[in-house]
């Protein structure tokens, strides 16, 4: 039965997107997306990121999980703020209505079984960067897909750096993706297969990052 049948009869309405994101991840284990959230929403997003930032309501990154965590600059040196779904401003809500949107649709079409979610706000200052990493802690491997969304201004240009650089295994050895954060722009990658790094930016750089979470 061809899946647009089958989707009708389950009275299911097939979304192209997050298709194409299902299939690259089924294909090469990441996806790049443009077009996931409006240009509206984009915008918002990063104003939302700028007043909090400017409250003084991002605190330092740490690496290791929320309980076990260290602040190391040589690692990582962006500042993040935690997003509380349960409350948040109405822009972070609609962040989340798509997110919830998107959830419903893996567990319904690829049994994913995702039960929790995690956001951040991410700003990197100048000269700032995040070394070779993967997304999971030896004592939790909850995190099966990693989403990054990115808040840069519309202007961004490749030489204001920041790469996302995905490394991913082949044959010989392994491949550099090499991802702009053009703004508007989404990554979902698996967080247990696939480390990555952000290059070193050189203007601020801006982003929403999460994880989702099985059991
Ligand atoms: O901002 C990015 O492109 C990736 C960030 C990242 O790897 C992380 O926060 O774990
Ligand atoms: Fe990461």
């Amino acid at each position: 039965m061809a899946q647009d049948e089958l989707f009708e009869q389950l009275d299911f309405e097939c979304n192209p997107l997050y298709e194409k994101v299902i299939n690259d991840l089924i294909e090469q284990r990441f996806s790049i997306v443009e077009g996931f959230f409006t240009e509206s929403e984009v915008a918002a997003l990063r104003n939302s990121l700028m007043m909090a930032y400017e409250d003084d309501d991002f605190k330092k990154a740490a690496i290791g999980n929320r309980i076990n965590e260290i602040v190391e600059k040589s690692v990582r040196g962006d500042f993040i703020k935690w997003l509380n779904e349960a409350d948040c401003g109405i822009v972070e809500q609609q962040f989340f209505k798509r997110i919830n949107d998107f959830i419903d649709y893996l567990n319904k079409t690829c049994f994913m079984g995702i039960l929790y979610k995690e956001f951040h706000y991410a700003l990197y200052p100048e000269g700032t960067f995040y070394k070779r990493h993967l997304d999971t802690f030896l004592n939790d491997d909850r995190r099966k897909l990693s989403i990054v969304c990115y808040l840069n201004n519309e202007d961004w240009k490749p030489e204001n750096g920041g790469e996302l650089v995905i490394y991913l295994p082949n044959n010989e050895g392994e491949e550099e993706v090499v991802i702009y954060p053009y703004p508007g722009r989404v990554v979902i990658f698996e967080s247990q297969l696939l480390e990555h790094e952000v290059r070193p930016v050189k203007t601020t750089r801006l982003s929403i990052t999460g994880w989702l979470k099985t059991r």
